[in-house]
């Protein structure tokens, strides 16, 4: 993809997220890796009304290079980046289910989510808490590196989920089946419920290798 169609990109899906009530007023942040660095999502911007050139580069070690201010969240982007590098665009969203899922107690934090469909196994495989700390917050970059390298969705306590990709089309469908997941796994909530069986998942992971 040229920058300019990466640019376009951006735009159009940080749009639909947003117009689809996966995030709200300015919350959210996307990213697509370019030569060098990254564009990302400008801070305390909606997702709904970016234009092309309002995204930030940033570079690989995180200076910004040009455009609006990037996102307070461009250092967990990187992170994710250094620990996936086959991935190449990732997503931060406020969803309302994977929201709520990020607040609740007891839940196994190495593994948050049953593998209830196998769209979910598919798609992100599994989803992983990390402790909380505020947007923003630096000290969060190399506890996401360190998780990042085992799973590609992430979710930040008592805020939401970031997740990573080899393309934005694929960070976007993979971070709404968080969000879906999420919002099965609160439907279900006492109802006597069979997730698929652990043969199940690993005839799945063996047939999309
Ligand atoms: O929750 C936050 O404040 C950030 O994680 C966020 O979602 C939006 O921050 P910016 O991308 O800096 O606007
Ligand atoms: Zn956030």
């Amino acid at each position: 993809m040229t920058e300019t169609e990466i640019r376009t990109e951006l735009v159009r899906l940080a749009r639909s997220l947003h117009q689809r009530g996966l995030t709200r007023g300015t919350s959210g942040n996307l990213s697509s890796r370019v030569d060098g660095g990254m564009l990302i999502t400008p801070t305390n911007a909606s997702l709904g009304d970016l234009r092309t050139d309002d995204l930030a580069r940033v570079s690989d070690t995180g200076e910004h290079m040009s455009g609006a201010s990037p996102s307070k969240e461009a250092f967990l982007h990187l992170a994710m980046y250094l620990a996936r590098p086959e991935d190449k665009a990732a997503v931060h969203l406020h969803s309302p289910y994977a929201t709520a899922l990020s607040c609740l107690e007891d839940l196994d934090e190495g593994d948050v989510l049953p593998p209830l469909t196998a769209y979910f196994v598919m798609r992100v495989g599994r989803l992983v808490r990390l402790p909380y700390f505020a947007p923003g917050d630096q000290g969060l970059a190399g506890v996401a590196e360190k998780a990042a390298a085992s799973s590609r969705a992430l979710l930040l306590a008592n805020h939401g989920p970031i997740v990573s990709a080899p393309s934005l089309a694929k960070a976007v469908d993979a971070v709404e089946e968080v969000e879906e997941t999420a919002r099965l796994f609160f439907l279900l909530q006492g109802h006597a419920t069979r997730p698929l069986q652990p043969a199940h998942v690993a005839q799945l992971h063996a047939s999309s290798t």
